[in-house]
């Protein structure tokens, strides 16, 4: 099994609100809620560790409520070596209607510290030995800037890591100049990084080509419920989920990601990699928080799960956005 470091920069507290749809302006009375630490970086080590893997989680971790990470670290075998900076961690709501529309709200977070960078690669000295694959996830808080993204992934690069990143906005453009060895974006944030809307997956396919020629090795675009393409020096590979009955995406992209990890550190086949990765990922949507390899069900989505070579025969190219 892989040791593998995830850096989330910005982590929340979620909390998701499950509710009958919603009337606003009104008193509406809520079903099942949850208040759980999570973050990018955090939500893939919490799936990589429950796959066996070796997992220590960094980034900034805001020092006036650390209690309920520290406490999910511990719990699920995360080995914390977040830097401390003043502030609170974030609460981002989540409400998931029935009919499977999700409504994010997510807060700014604490302010991070000027010497907040310098720390974090202080910390990564002495972390990247010991790590096989570096994590980079998540928004920046207030006071990060962009060009704080490309440091790391360059850090993490020249040590000989291979980075994974999952950005979005100018954190995602700075992070893409520095050359990680690959990223997650969805659809939404394709777009932005191209300037283009994207209504396709032929316009999917030309953004990824696009991306290629700035030394992005692995593109895993994660398109909802339309599933994921895939652009790796091998070629195109598109994947579609099973039907699942859906409750919340939040939570879907890093499960993808996490799998993906998975399945290309474990040196699986590219085809069983992708399907590993999307039937986790559509797990994970079927409930609150993060896919579960253990769910009863996994089997059955695993074997529904198609992957193909994109472009394949009968392909339609639609995206429902
Ligand atoms: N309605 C759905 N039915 C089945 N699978 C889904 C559905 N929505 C998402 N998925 C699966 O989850 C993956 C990730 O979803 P999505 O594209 O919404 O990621 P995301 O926006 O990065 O999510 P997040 O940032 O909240 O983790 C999809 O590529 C797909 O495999
Ligand atoms: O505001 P960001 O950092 O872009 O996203 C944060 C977030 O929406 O991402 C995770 C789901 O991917 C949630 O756990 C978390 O609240």
């Amino acid at each position: 099994m892989a040791r593998i470091l995830t850096i989330t920069l910005n982590p929340a507290l979620d909390l998701s609100v499950e509710t009958p749809p919603l009337t606003l302006g009104e008193v509406n009375r809520t079903g099942h809620t949850l208040i759980e630490p999570a973050g990018k970086g955090i939500n893939v080590a919490r799936v990589l560790a429950r796959l066996g893997h070796s997992v220590t989680v960094a980034g900034l971790l805001g020092d006036a409520n650390p209690g309920p990470f520290e406490r999910l670290f511990e719990a699920e075998g995360l080995e914390d070596r977040f830097v401390r900076v003043p502030g609170r961690n974030r609460i981002n709501i989540k409400i998931a209607e029935a009919g499977g529309r999700v409504t994010d709200l997510n807060g700014p977070g604490f302010r991070a510290p000027e010497t907040a960078l310098q720390s974090l690669e202080d910390r990564l000295e002495s972390l990247l030995p010991e790590c096989d694959v570096v994590v980079i996830g998540g928004s920046l808080p207030d006071g990060f800037l962009p060009s704080g993204v490309a440091e790391l992934v360059q850090q993490a690069s020249e040590a000989g890591k291979p980075v994974w990143l999952d950005t979005s906005g100018e954190g995602l453009k700075a992070g893409i100049e520095a050359g990680p060895f690959a990223i997650k974006p969805n659809t939404d944030e394709l777009a932005g990084w191209a300037g283009l809307p994207i209504n396709d997956v032929a316009a999917v396919e030309t953004t990824v080509a696009r991306l290629r020629t700035h030394g992005v090795s692995h593109v895993v675009v994660s398109m909802g419920a339309d599933g994921v393409l895939w652009s790796s020096p091998s070629g195109l590979l598109r994947s579609r989920v099973p039907p699942v009955s859906l409750v919340s995406t939040v939570g879907a992209g890093d499960t993808l990601l996490a799998g993906m990890l998975h399945g290309v550190l474990g040196g699986e086949r590219d085809e069983a990699v992708l399907r590993y990765a999307t039937a986790l990922s559509a797990e994970c949507v079927q409930h609150i928080g993060v896919g579960d390899p253990e769910a009863p069900d996994f089997p059955s989505l695993l074997q529904q799960t198609r992957v193909q070579p994109w472009p394949g025969q009968n392909n339609t190219g639609e995206i429902r956005l």
